[in-house]
């Protein structure tokens, strides 16, 4: 599926028009979650669709979804922008930045420069990098751009591997462990338990997908992680606050 998704993107990368520039403040993901709200950060995704899952959230308010997010305590948002496979969008994001007031994570499929550029003017405050998608070196190129843009990154990791030799590359300040195996859409997360293994100490991680309950967030929390990429468990509950209160076992 990844391969899939990637080629789309090289061909959407021939007609990308770049959007006039957000005058926007950055606001920093990584000091979020260095202070998270409660005792395990949480990014809270806005995701209408998924290849793994097909239509999550029928009635789907982008803006309203990120607003409730922020009102019961995320301490940032992961939007999909990605639009054949995620149903997203990139004006969702710059709309989401214009009402809230947390970091804003632009969730897509970034291999080229001109996609870090438009995180930028879209009003992105921090951008996800997957290894696997380019080189790691063409990926640590994408992360000092996007730094230089006033953006921050979660590096995304599938496998013990793709970390190992990530770290010789480069050790980025944000790692995310995505317990999703993206060829079998199955989800364990026993893939942060063992991938943790190899983060550096002091680097915080991130442990994405396929994250439910409160025994979820202590599994991952007993493994090291910081915080938590969640969407959807939140997407599919009744409204985002009890998405977000049954996830953390809040009555
Ligand atoms: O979610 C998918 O089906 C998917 C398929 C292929 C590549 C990426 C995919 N998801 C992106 C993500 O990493 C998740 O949206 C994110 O980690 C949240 O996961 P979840 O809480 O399980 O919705």
């Amino acid at each position: 599926m990844l391969k899939t998704i990637l080629e789309t993107k090289k061909q959407e990368l021939e007609s990308l028009e770049l959007p006039p520039a957000q005058q926007v403040t950055k606001r920093s993901l990584y000091k979020a979650l260095r202070e998270p709200n409660r005792q395990i950060g949480l990014i809270a995704e806005v995701k209408k669709a998924s290849p793994s899952k097909g239509l999550i959230r029928e009635d789907f308010q982008p803006v309203e979804i990120a607003l409730a997010y922020e009102a019961s305590g995320a301490d940032a948002i992961s939007v999909l922008t990605d639009q054949q496979y995620f149903q997203g969008h990139r004006d969702y994001l710059t709309a989401i930045k214009k009402e809230t007031t947390i970091p804003i994570m632009r969730k897509d499929f970034i291999i080229d420069e001109q996609q870090v550029e438009e995180s930028a003017r879209i009003g992105a405050d921090a951008i996800l990098l997957i290894a696997g998608t380019v080189s790691d070196e063409d990926l640590h190129q994408l992360y000092q751009s996007a730094h230089n843009k006033g953006m921050e990154c979660l590096v995304e990791v599938h496998a013990a591997d793709e970390l190992t030799n990530l770290l010789m590359v480069f050790t980025p300040q944000l790692i995310g462990i995505n317990n999703r195996n993206l060829k079998t859409f199955s989800t364990t997360l026993h893939q942060t338990e063992e991938i943790a293994k190899g983060v550096p100490a002091g680097t915080m991680f991130v442990s994405e997908s396929g994250i439910h309950t409160p025994e979820d967030l202590i599994q991952v929390g007993k493994a090291g992680a910081s915080a938590v990429l969640v969407g959807e468990s939140l997407m599919r509950a009744e409204s985002p606050n009890l998405g977000i209160k049954h996830l953390f076992g809040e009555k």
